[in-house]
Protein backbone atom coordinates (compact mmCIF):
# COMPACT_ATOMS: atom_id res chain seq x y z
CA UNK A 1 0.00 0.00 0.00
CA UNK A 2 1.41 3.48 -0.79
CA UNK A 3 1.70 6.02 1.80
CA UNK A 4 1.27 9.47 -0.02
CA UNK A 5 3.02 12.37 1.62
CA UNK A 6 0.74 15.96 2.05
CA UNK A 7 0.84 17.23 -1.52
CA UNK A 8 0.20 13.84 -2.77
CA UNK A 9 -3.05 13.68 -0.80
CA UNK A 10 -3.77 17.49 -1.98
CA UNK A 11 -3.15 16.10 -5.47
CA UNK A 12 -5.32 13.09 -4.77
CA UNK A 13 -8.11 15.18 -3.85
CA UNK A 14 -7.70 17.90 -6.40
CA UNK A 15 -8.13 15.90 -9.15
CA UNK A 16 -10.81 13.45 -7.32
CA UNK A 17 -13.08 16.69 -7.27
CA UNK A 18 -12.17 17.07 -10.67
CA UNK A 19 -11.99 14.01 -12.38
CA UNK A 20 -15.34 12.34 -10.87
CA UNK A 21 -16.62 15.17 -10.27
CA UNK A 22 -17.20 16.07 -6.92
CA UNK A 23 -17.29 19.58 -5.32
CA UNK A 24 -14.85 20.27 -2.84
CA UNK A 25 -17.50 20.93 0.21
CA UNK A 26 -19.30 17.37 -1.13
CA UNK A 27 -16.04 15.50 -0.70
CA UNK A 28 -15.48 17.19 2.60
CA UNK A 29 -18.97 15.94 3.91
CA UNK A 30 -18.07 12.45 2.54
CA UNK A 31 -14.71 12.61 4.48
CA UNK A 32 -16.88 13.57 7.53
CA UNK A 33 -19.92 11.19 7.45
CA UNK A 34 -17.38 8.22 7.03
CA UNK A 35 -15.62 9.47 9.49
CA UNK A 36 -19.14 9.81 11.70
CA UNK A 37 -19.98 5.89 10.63
CA UNK A 38 -16.76 4.51 11.94
CA UNK A 39 -16.75 6.72 15.15
CA UNK A 40 -20.87 5.28 16.02
CA UNK A 41 -19.72 1.89 15.41
CA UNK A 42 -17.15 2.49 18.34
CA UNK A 43 -18.74 5.28 20.61
CA UNK A 44 -22.02 5.29 22.39
CA UNK A 45 -24.01 8.90 22.39
CA UNK A 46 -23.95 8.75 26.65
CA UNK A 47 -20.42 11.07 26.88
CA UNK A 48 -20.78 14.55 25.90
CA UNK A 49 -18.73 15.72 22.94
CA UNK A 50 -16.58 18.33 21.94
CA UNK A 51 -14.94 19.14 18.75
CA UNK A 52 -12.23 21.33 18.35
CA UNK A 53 -12.15 23.09 15.19
CA UNK A 54 -9.56 24.98 13.16
CA UNK A 55 -9.64 27.51 10.57
CA UNK A 56 -9.04 25.19 7.62
CA UNK A 57 -10.55 22.20 5.96
CA UNK A 58 -9.79 19.77 8.66
CA UNK A 59 -11.86 22.51 11.28
CA UNK A 60 -14.71 21.65 8.16
CA UNK A 61 -14.66 18.35 8.77
CA UNK A 62 -15.12 18.70 12.75
CA UNK A 63 -18.27 21.09 11.89
CA UNK A 64 -19.68 18.80 9.48
CA UNK A 65 -18.83 15.75 12.23
CA UNK A 66 -20.21 17.87 14.69
CA UNK A 67 -23.49 18.34 13.10
CA UNK A 68 -24.02 14.99 12.10
CA UNK A 69 -23.40 13.69 15.68
CA UNK A 70 -26.20 16.39 16.48
CA UNK A 71 -28.47 14.84 14.14
CA UNK A 72 -27.87 11.40 15.93
CA UNK A 73 -28.38 12.32 19.24
CA UNK A 74 -25.31 12.76 20.61
CA UNK A 75 -24.94 15.85 23.10
CA UNK A 76 -22.33 17.83 20.90
CA UNK A 77 -20.33 21.23 21.47
CA UNK A 78 -17.76 22.52 18.95
CA UNK A 79 -14.92 25.22 19.63
CA UNK A 80 -13.97 27.64 16.66
CA UNK A 81 -11.20 29.86 16.07
CA UNK A 82 -11.61 33.37 17.64
CA UNK A 83 -14.22 35.61 15.07
CA UNK A 84 -11.24 37.32 13.79
CA UNK A 85 -9.10 34.70 12.05
CA UNK A 86 -8.91 33.75 8.74
CA UNK A 87 -10.81 30.31 7.94
CA UNK A 88 -11.55 28.23 4.68
CA UNK A 89 -14.37 28.76 2.03
CA UNK A 90 -15.51 25.33 3.23
CA UNK A 91 -14.93 26.17 6.79
CA UNK A 92 -17.38 28.58 6.90
CA UNK A 93 -19.94 26.98 4.72
CA UNK A 94 -20.09 24.13 7.46
CA UNK A 95 -20.40 26.81 10.03
CA UNK A 96 -23.43 27.98 8.40
CA UNK A 97 -24.89 24.83 8.17
CA UNK A 98 -24.28 23.92 11.99
CA UNK A 99 -27.46 23.32 13.47
CA UNK A 100 -28.66 26.23 16.33
CA UNK A 101 -29.26 23.56 18.87
CA UNK A 102 -25.33 23.09 18.43
CA UNK A 103 -23.16 25.08 21.65
CA UNK A 104 -20.18 27.21 19.60
CA UNK A 105 -17.41 27.80 21.96
CA UNK A 106 -14.48 29.74 21.34
CA UNK A 107 -10.99 29.02 22.69
CA UNK A 108 -10.90 31.45 25.89
CA UNK A 109 -14.02 29.77 27.34
CA UNK A 110 -11.92 26.36 27.17
CA UNK A 111 -9.06 28.02 28.23
CA UNK A 112 -10.63 29.93 31.44
CA UNK A 113 -12.48 26.47 32.64
CA UNK A 114 -10.11 23.80 31.50
CA UNK A 115 -11.94 21.47 33.69
CA UNK A 116 -15.13 20.97 31.74
CA UNK A 117 -12.24 18.80 29.27
CA UNK A 118 -12.17 16.13 32.01
CA UNK A 119 -15.78 15.06 31.34
CA UNK A 120 -15.86 15.13 27.13
CA UNK A 121 -14.74 13.02 24.34
CA UNK A 122 -12.55 15.40 22.14
CA UNK A 123 -13.16 15.47 18.24
CA UNK A 124 -9.53 16.90 17.26
CA UNK A 125 -9.89 18.62 14.11
CA UNK A 126 -7.76 21.57 14.69
CA UNK A 127 -5.38 20.87 11.99
CA UNK A 128 -4.56 18.68 9.24
CA UNK A 129 -2.58 17.98 6.53
CA UNK A 130 -2.56 21.58 5.61
CA UNK A 131 -0.07 22.54 8.54
CA UNK A 132 2.85 24.67 7.45
CA UNK A 133 4.46 25.70 10.35
CA UNK A 134 4.50 25.03 14.26
CA UNK A 135 0.80 25.85 16.34
CA UNK A 136 1.02 29.20 18.48
CA UNK A 137 -1.24 31.36 20.17
CA UNK A 138 -4.56 30.10 21.38
CA UNK A 139 -5.21 27.22 19.55
CA UNK A 140 -1.43 25.83 20.71
CA UNK A 141 -2.53 26.57 24.06
CA UNK A 142 -5.51 24.47 23.57
CA UNK A 143 -3.64 21.55 22.47
CA UNK A 144 -1.54 22.25 26.03
CA UNK A 145 -4.79 22.05 27.92
CA UNK A 146 -6.14 19.04 25.97
CA UNK A 147 -3.04 17.10 26.13
CA UNK A 148 -3.05 18.14 30.15
CA UNK A 149 -6.71 16.85 30.86
CA UNK A 150 -8.19 13.49 31.07
CA UNK A 151 -10.12 13.41 27.81
CA UNK A 152 -10.36 10.98 25.23
CA UNK A 153 -9.33 12.03 22.07
CA UNK A 154 -10.17 11.32 18.31
CA UNK A 155 -8.53 13.07 16.16
CA UNK A 156 -9.47 13.27 12.00
CA UNK A 157 -6.76 12.59 10.49
CA UNK A 158 -3.90 13.42 12.03
CA UNK A 159 -3.45 14.84 15.23
CA UNK A 160 -3.17 18.51 14.91
CA UNK A 161 0.25 19.71 15.31
CA UNK A 162 1.59 16.65 14.03
CA UNK A 163 2.92 17.38 10.57
CA UNK A 164 2.63 14.49 8.22
CA UNK A 165 6.42 13.77 6.46
CA UNK A 166 8.46 16.63 8.47
CA UNK A 167 9.60 16.73 12.07
CA UNK A 168 7.01 19.11 14.55
CA UNK A 169 7.05 20.63 17.43
CA UNK A 170 6.92 18.10 20.44
CA UNK A 171 5.11 20.51 22.72
CA UNK A 172 2.32 21.65 20.43
CA UNK A 173 0.86 18.35 19.50
CA UNK A 174 -2.23 16.70 20.32
CA UNK A 175 -1.81 13.42 22.39
CA UNK A 176 -4.63 11.50 20.28
CA UNK A 177 -5.83 7.92 22.05
CA UNK A 178 -7.41 7.12 18.39
CA UNK A 179 -6.91 8.69 14.79
CA UNK A 180 -9.29 8.21 11.85
CA UNK A 181 -7.28 8.69 8.87
CA UNK A 182 -8.12 9.48 5.49
CA UNK A 183 -7.76 7.33 2.68
CA UNK A 184 -4.09 6.16 3.51
CA UNK A 185 -1.52 6.00 5.98
CA UNK A 186 0.42 9.02 6.74
CA UNK A 187 4.42 8.92 7.13
CA UNK A 188 4.58 10.33 11.49
CA UNK A 189 2.43 7.30 12.01
CA UNK A 190 4.90 5.31 11.32
CA UNK A 191 8.35 6.60 13.01
CA UNK A 192 9.35 6.10 16.91
CA UNK A 193 9.73 9.65 17.81
CA UNK A 194 6.11 10.37 16.41
CA UNK A 195 3.95 7.10 16.36
CA UNK A 196 2.70 7.40 19.81
CA UNK A 197 0.64 10.67 19.00
CA UNK A 198 -1.83 9.02 17.30
CA UNK A 199 -2.46 6.52 19.54
CA UNK A 200 -4.68 3.40 17.39
CA UNK A 201 -4.80 4.41 13.87
CA UNK A 202 -7.06 3.07 11.35
CA UNK A 203 -7.95 3.87 7.25
CA UNK A 204 -11.19 5.53 6.29
CA UNK A 205 -11.34 5.31 3.02
CA UNK A 206 -12.91 8.37 0.97
CA UNK A 207 -13.15 7.19 -2.12
CA UNK A 208 -10.26 9.48 -3.83
CA UNK A 209 -9.29 8.54 -7.20
CA UNK A 210 -8.23 5.09 -7.98
CA UNK A 211 -6.37 5.93 -11.11
CA UNK A 212 -4.69 8.84 -9.85
CA UNK A 213 -3.08 7.36 -6.84
CA UNK A 214 -2.03 4.29 -8.97
CA UNK A 215 -0.09 6.67 -11.21
CA UNK A 216 1.73 8.29 -8.79
CA UNK A 217 5.41 7.58 -7.92
CA UNK A 218 5.86 6.99 -4.53
CA UNK A 219 9.17 5.80 -2.23
CA UNK A 220 7.12 5.09 0.78
CA UNK A 221 5.17 1.92 1.24
CA UNK A 222 3.19 -0.30 3.65
CA UNK A 223 4.18 -3.95 4.18
CA UNK A 224 0.21 -5.27 4.41
CA UNK A 225 -0.42 -8.97 3.95
CA UNK A 226 -1.40 -8.94 0.86
CA UNK A 227 1.55 -7.43 -0.39
CA UNK A 228 3.65 -10.36 1.48
CA UNK A 229 2.01 -12.80 0.55
CA UNK A 230 2.18 -11.96 -2.62
CA UNK A 231 5.90 -12.19 -1.88
CA UNK A 232 5.92 -16.09 -0.60
CA UNK A 233 6.20 -18.92 -2.74
CA UNK A 234 4.26 -22.36 -3.01
CA UNK A 235 6.05 -25.47 -2.84
CA UNK A 236 5.84 -27.75 -5.71
CA UNK A 237 5.60 -31.67 -4.25
CA UNK A 238 8.48 -33.00 -6.78
CA UNK A 239 11.34 -30.46 -4.46
CA UNK A 240 13.73 -31.56 -2.17
CA UNK A 241 15.56 -30.90 0.67
CA UNK A 242 18.30 -29.07 -2.36
CA UNK A 243 15.91 -27.30 -3.84
CA UNK A 244 15.31 -25.16 -0.89
CA UNK A 245 18.79 -24.12 0.09
CA UNK A 246 21.64 -24.34 1.85
CA UNK A 247 22.65 -21.87 4.72
CA UNK A 248 25.63 -21.31 6.37
CA UNK A 249 24.82 -19.54 9.95
CA UNK A 250 28.07 -17.89 11.69
CA UNK A 251 26.97 -17.27 14.88
CA UNK A 252 28.37 -17.55 19.02
CA UNK A 253 31.11 -17.06 21.06
CA UNK A 254 32.05 -18.54 24.13
CA UNK A 255 29.42 -16.48 26.63
CA UNK A 256 27.00 -15.96 23.68
CA UNK A 257 25.72 -19.50 21.92
CA UNK A 258 22.66 -18.82 23.03
CA UNK A 259 22.41 -16.62 20.05
CA UNK A 260 23.20 -19.13 17.56
CA UNK A 261 21.49 -21.57 19.08
CA UNK A 262 18.02 -19.09 18.47
CA UNK A 263 19.48 -17.73 14.95
CA UNK A 264 20.30 -21.82 13.60
CA UNK A 265 16.70 -22.75 15.19
CA UNK A 266 14.77 -19.75 13.43
CA UNK A 267 16.39 -20.59 9.87
CA UNK A 268 15.17 -24.40 10.27
CA UNK A 269 12.15 -23.41 11.08
CA UNK A 270 11.40 -20.77 8.10
CA UNK A 271 12.05 -23.40 5.53
CA UNK A 272 15.88 -23.99 4.87
CA UNK A 273 16.58 -27.21 3.33
CA UNK A 274 20.39 -27.78 5.28
CA UNK A 275 21.84 -25.48 8.09
CA UNK A 276 25.84 -25.54 9.08
CA UNK A 277 26.47 -23.50 12.06
CA UNK A 278 30.40 -22.32 12.34
CA UNK A 279 31.05 -22.24 16.03
CA UNK A 280 33.56 -22.32 18.39
CA UNK A 281 35.79 -24.90 19.54
CA UNK A 282 33.81 -27.76 21.49
CA UNK A 283 30.45 -25.95 21.21
CA UNK A 284 29.14 -28.79 19.07
CA UNK A 285 27.96 -30.99 21.47
CA UNK A 286 25.54 -27.88 22.64
CA UNK A 287 24.20 -27.51 19.14
CA UNK A 288 23.68 -31.40 18.87
CA UNK A 289 21.55 -31.80 21.32
CA UNK A 290 19.35 -28.49 21.20
CA UNK A 291 19.28 -28.60 17.66
CA UNK A 292 19.71 -31.91 16.10
CA UNK A 293 18.63 -30.51 12.47
CA UNK A 294 21.77 -28.57 12.43
CA UNK A 295 25.13 -29.17 11.67
CA UNK A 296 28.25 -27.89 12.88
CA UNK A 297 31.70 -26.32 11.96
CA UNK A 298 33.90 -26.12 15.00
CA UNK A 299 36.53 -23.12 14.38
CA UNK A 300 40.03 -23.94 15.60
CA UNK A 301 39.17 -21.16 18.82
CA UNK A 302 37.38 -21.73 21.93
CA UNK A 303 36.45 -18.17 22.77
CA UNK A 304 35.95 -16.85 19.33
CA UNK A 305 34.94 -17.18 15.85
CA UNK A 306 38.24 -16.77 13.90
CA UNK A 307 38.71 -18.78 10.61
CA UNK A 308 36.88 -19.02 6.76
CA UNK A 309 35.59 -22.21 6.13
CA UNK A 310 34.56 -23.42 2.86
CA UNK A 311 31.54 -21.16 2.09
CA UNK A 312 31.56 -22.72 -1.77
CA UNK A 313 28.57 -25.03 -1.26
CA UNK A 314 26.24 -22.45 0.59
CA UNK A 315 23.63 -20.41 -0.96
CA UNK A 316 23.88 -18.00 1.94
CA UNK A 317 25.86 -16.82 4.65
CA UNK A 318 24.07 -15.15 8.14
CA UNK A 319 26.87 -13.76 10.40
CA UNK A 320 26.63 -11.57 13.23
CA UNK A 321 24.39 -12.92 16.23
CA UNK A 322 26.77 -13.48 19.42
CA UNK A 323 30.10 -13.25 17.79
CA UNK A 324 31.57 -10.50 19.94
CA UNK A 325 34.29 -8.00 18.69
CA UNK A 326 37.36 -9.91 19.08
CA UNK A 327 40.36 -8.56 16.20
CA UNK A 328 40.13 -12.29 14.71
CA UNK A 329 36.24 -12.28 14.50
CA UNK A 330 36.97 -8.58 12.53
CA UNK A 331 39.11 -10.07 10.06
CA UNK A 332 36.95 -12.92 9.54
CA UNK A 333 34.12 -10.61 8.95
CA UNK A 334 35.89 -8.65 6.61
CA UNK A 335 37.43 -12.27 4.87
CA UNK A 336 33.64 -13.07 4.26
CA UNK A 337 32.40 -9.59 2.78
CA UNK A 338 35.45 -9.57 0.25
CA UNK A 339 35.32 -13.24 -0.85
CA UNK A 340 32.16 -14.55 -0.96
CA UNK A 341 29.86 -13.93 -3.90
CA UNK A 342 26.70 -15.39 -2.46
CA UNK A 343 23.94 -13.08 -0.36
CA UNK A 344 24.70 -12.22 3.07
CA UNK A 345 22.56 -10.86 6.10
CA UNK A 346 24.81 -9.31 8.95
CA UNK A 347 23.15 -8.47 12.07
CA UNK A 348 24.50 -7.47 15.63
CA UNK A 349 28.30 -7.31 16.51
CA UNK A 350 29.05 -8.29 12.48
CA UNK A 351 27.18 -4.58 12.18
CA UNK A 352 29.53 -2.74 15.11
CA UNK A 353 32.74 -4.65 13.84
CA UNK A 354 31.29 -3.30 10.09
CA UNK A 355 30.82 0.45 11.51
CA UNK A 356 34.44 0.11 13.02
CA UNK A 357 35.89 0.21 9.99
CA UNK A 358 36.97 3.71 7.86
CA UNK A 359 34.27 2.58 5.15
CA UNK A 360 33.13 -0.85 6.11
CA UNK A 361 29.53 0.02 3.98
CA UNK A 362 31.67 0.42 0.48
CA UNK A 363 33.02 -2.84 1.18
CA UNK A 364 29.67 -5.09 1.29
CA UNK A 365 29.01 -7.00 -1.67
CA UNK A 366 25.52 -5.12 -3.41
CA UNK A 367 22.17 -7.27 -2.06
CA UNK A 368 23.35 -7.39 1.12
CA UNK A 369 20.96 -7.37 3.78
CA UNK A 370 21.67 -5.84 7.78
CA UNK A 371 19.47 -5.81 10.14
CA UNK A 372 20.50 -2.78 12.82
CA UNK A 373 18.56 -1.36 15.76
CA UNK A 374 18.48 2.25 15.94
CA UNK A 375 21.89 2.49 18.05
CA UNK A 376 23.82 -0.05 15.59
CA UNK A 377 22.37 2.15 12.54
CA UNK A 378 23.72 5.07 14.06
CA UNK A 379 26.95 3.90 14.47
CA UNK A 380 26.86 2.18 10.43
CA UNK A 381 26.15 6.27 9.39
CA UNK A 382 28.81 7.41 11.96
CA UNK A 383 26.65 10.11 13.28
CA UNK A 384 23.21 10.27 15.44
CA UNK A 385 20.12 11.16 13.68
CA UNK A 386 16.13 11.44 14.41
CA UNK A 387 12.81 11.50 12.88
CA UNK A 388 13.13 11.80 9.32
CA UNK A 389 16.54 12.81 9.24
CA UNK A 390 16.62 9.19 10.31
CA UNK A 391 14.63 8.19 7.79
CA UNK A 392 16.26 10.12 4.57
CA UNK A 393 20.02 8.61 6.13
CA UNK A 394 18.33 5.34 6.03
CA UNK A 395 17.22 5.31 2.49
CA UNK A 396 20.41 7.66 1.33
CA UNK A 397 22.64 4.56 2.88
CA UNK A 398 20.33 1.97 1.02
CA UNK A 399 20.67 3.51 -2.36
CA UNK A 400 23.92 4.54 -2.39
CA UNK A 401 25.75 0.84 -1.26
CA UNK A 402 22.89 -1.04 -2.79
CA UNK A 403 21.66 -2.61 0.12
CA UNK A 404 18.55 -3.60 2.06
CA UNK A 405 18.43 -2.32 5.17
CA UNK A 406 16.37 -3.57 8.24
CA UNK A 407 16.09 -0.50 10.54
CA UNK A 408 14.86 -2.66 13.57
CA UNK A 409 11.70 -1.52 15.61
CA UNK A 410 8.04 -0.85 15.34
CA UNK A 411 6.81 -0.31 12.12
CA UNK A 412 10.42 -1.62 11.25
CA UNK A 413 11.57 0.53 7.85
CA UNK A 414 13.11 -1.97 5.42
CA UNK A 415 15.01 0.63 3.06
CA UNK A 416 15.79 -0.98 -0.48
CA UNK A 417 18.58 -0.74 -3.16
CA UNK A 418 16.23 1.72 -5.30
CA UNK A 419 15.38 4.03 -3.00
CA UNK A 420 12.11 2.46 -1.61
CA UNK A 421 10.95 2.41 2.25
CA UNK A 422 8.65 -0.38 3.13
CA UNK A 423 7.25 -0.74 6.70
CA UNK A 424 6.57 -3.35 8.17
CA UNK A 425 2.92 -4.09 9.74
CA UNK A 426 3.41 -6.55 12.64
CA UNK A 427 4.96 -7.07 15.93
CA UNK A 428 4.56 -5.65 19.47
CA UNK A 429 6.59 -4.52 22.27
CA UNK A 430 7.26 -7.97 23.81
CA UNK A 431 9.08 -8.56 21.04
CA UNK A 432 11.92 -6.10 22.43
CA UNK A 433 13.82 -8.77 23.79
CA UNK A 434 16.87 -10.49 24.36
CA UNK A 435 17.32 -13.01 21.26
CA UNK A 436 14.66 -11.34 19.00
CA UNK A 437 16.69 -9.78 16.43
CA UNK A 438 18.83 -13.59 16.40
CA UNK A 439 15.26 -14.80 15.51
CA UNK A 440 15.27 -12.26 12.84
CA UNK A 441 18.75 -13.26 11.47
CA UNK A 442 17.79 -16.82 10.68
CA UNK A 443 14.93 -16.48 8.98
CA UNK A 444 15.77 -14.17 7.05
CA UNK A 445 18.85 -16.38 6.15
CA UNK A 446 16.75 -19.40 5.41
CA UNK A 447 14.83 -17.02 2.94
CA UNK A 448 17.89 -15.97 1.40
CA UNK A 449 18.88 -19.39 1.02
CA UNK A 450 15.93 -20.52 -0.72
CA UNK A 451 16.43 -18.28 -3.52
CA UNK A 452 14.53 -15.19 -2.55
CA UNK A 453 16.20 -11.85 -3.48
CA UNK A 454 17.26 -9.87 -0.64
CA UNK A 455 14.73 -6.93 -0.65
CA UNK A 456 12.02 -9.84 -1.02
CA UNK A 457 14.23 -11.57 2.08
CA UNK A 458 13.78 -8.59 3.87
CA UNK A 459 10.89 -7.75 3.83
CA UNK A 460 9.09 -11.22 4.22
CA UNK A 461 11.52 -11.85 7.03
CA UNK A 462 10.75 -8.77 9.12
CA UNK A 463 6.95 -9.62 8.58
CA UNK A 464 6.89 -13.12 9.57
CA UNK A 465 9.13 -12.47 12.42
CA UNK A 466 6.63 -9.79 13.47
CA UNK A 467 4.01 -11.98 12.70
CA UNK A 468 5.33 -15.00 15.05
CA UNK A 469 5.78 -12.39 17.61
CA UNK A 470 1.81 -11.75 17.14
CA UNK A 471 1.04 -15.04 17.11
CA UNK A 472 3.09 -15.65 20.82
CA UNK A 473 1.57 -12.54 22.43
CA UNK A 474 -1.98 -13.43 21.55
CA UNK A 475 -1.61 -16.87 23.41
CA UNK A 476 1.13 -15.55 26.12
CA UNK A 477 0.60 -12.19 26.64
CA UNK A 478 3.94 -9.39 25.79
CA UNK A 479 5.22 -9.52 29.35
CA UNK A 480 6.58 -12.80 29.40
CA UNK A 481 7.36 -13.52 25.63
CA UNK A 482 10.32 -14.88 25.27
CA UNK A 483 12.88 -15.01 21.99
CA UNK A 484 11.87 -18.79 21.79
CA UNK A 485 8.30 -18.17 22.08
CA UNK A 486 9.19 -16.13 18.33
CA UNK A 487 9.99 -19.43 16.96
CA UNK A 488 7.70 -21.58 18.47
CA UNK A 489 4.93 -19.50 16.52
CA UNK A 490 6.82 -19.26 13.58
CA UNK A 491 4.72 -22.11 11.69
CA UNK A 492 1.67 -20.41 12.55
CA UNK A 493 3.08 -17.43 10.65
CA UNK A 494 3.66 -18.89 7.64
CA UNK A 495 0.16 -21.15 7.90
CA UNK A 496 -1.74 -17.66 8.24
CA UNK A 497 0.63 -16.21 5.67
CA UNK A 498 -0.94 -19.12 3.38
CA UNK A 499 -4.28 -19.14 4.26
CA UNK A 500 -7.03 -16.87 4.96
CA UNK A 501 -6.28 -13.30 5.43
CA UNK A 502 -6.22 -11.60 9.02
CA UNK A 503 -3.84 -9.01 8.70
CA UNK A 504 -4.56 -5.14 7.07
N1 LIG B 1 -11.10 18.59 -0.37
C1 LIG B 1 -10.09 18.31 0.43
O1 LIG B 1 -9.01 18.78 0.20
C2 LIG B 1 -10.34 17.47 1.60
C3 LIG B 1 -9.63 17.72 2.78
N2 LIG B 1 -9.99 17.13 3.90
C4 LIG B 1 -9.54 17.63 5.17
O2 LIG B 1 -8.80 18.80 4.99
C5 LIG B 1 -7.59 18.75 5.70
C6 LIG B 1 -6.57 19.59 5.05
O3 LIG B 1 -7.14 20.86 5.00
P1 LIG B 1 -6.30 22.18 4.79
O4 LIG B 1 -5.40 21.98 3.64
O5 LIG B 1 -7.24 23.29 4.76
O6 LIG B 1 -5.40 22.21 6.05
P2 LIG B 1 -5.71 22.25 7.62
O7 LIG B 1 -4.68 21.40 8.22
O8 LIG B 1 -7.11 22.03 7.99
O9 LIG B 1 -5.54 23.78 8.01
C7 LIG B 1 -4.47 24.44 7.70
C8 LIG B 1 -4.93 25.86 7.47
O10 LIG B 1 -4.43 26.62 8.48
C9 LIG B 1 -3.32 27.39 8.04
N3 LIG B 1 -2.20 26.95 8.85
C10 LIG B 1 -1.29 25.99 8.62
N4 LIG B 1 -0.48 25.83 9.66
C11 LIG B 1 -0.89 26.73 10.59
C12 LIG B 1 -0.44 27.06 11.88
N5 LIG B 1 0.59 26.45 12.42
N6 LIG B 1 -1.09 28.00 12.56
C13 LIG B 1 -2.12 28.64 12.02
N7 LIG B 1 -2.60 28.39 10.78
C14 LIG B 1 -1.99 27.44 10.08
C15 LIG B 1 -3.17 27.12 6.58
O11 LIG B 1 -3.22 28.29 5.84
P3 LIG B 1 -1.97 29.24 5.64
O12 LIG B 1 -2.02 30.16 6.82
O13 LIG B 1 -0.73 28.37 5.64
O14 LIG B 1 -2.23 29.90 4.35
C16 LIG B 1 -4.41 26.31 6.20
O15 LIG B 1 -5.38 27.11 5.62
C17 LIG B 1 -7.25 17.29 5.76
O16 LIG B 1 -6.40 16.99 6.83
C18 LIG B 1 -8.63 16.69 5.91
O17 LIG B 1 -9.00 16.70 7.28
C19 LIG B 1 -11.09 16.20 3.90
O18 LIG B 1 -12.24 16.96 4.12
C20 LIG B 1 -11.20 15.47 2.59
C21 LIG B 1 -11.36 16.43 1.49
K1 LIG C 1 -6.66 16.84 13.35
Amino acid sequence: MKILSASQIREADAYTIQQEPIKSIDLMERAASRFFQRFVEKFSSEKPILVVCGPGNNGGDGLAIARLLYWHKFQVKVMVPSPTKKTSDDFRTNYQRLPSGIVVLYPDDILQSPQQLDTVLVIDALFGTGLSRAIEGELAQIIQVINASSAYVVSVDIPSGLSSDSDSESDRIMQADETFTFEAPKRAFLLPETHAYCGRWEIIPIDLSKACIEAMECTHFLSTEQVIRGLLRNRSPFQHKGDFGRALLMAGAKQTLGAAVLAAKACLRSGVGLLRVHIPKDASSILNVTIPEAMTWEDPQADCLSQLPDTEAYQAIGIGPGIGQAKETEKLLLQVIQQYRGPLVIDADGLNLLAKQKDGLALLPPGTILTPHLKEFSRLAKKETFGFKRLDALQEMAQKYQLSIVLKGAYSAVALADGSLHFNTTGNPGMATAGSGDVLTGIILALLAQGYSSDQAARLGTYLHGLAGDCAAAELGQEALIASDIISHLPHAFKMLTSASNHI
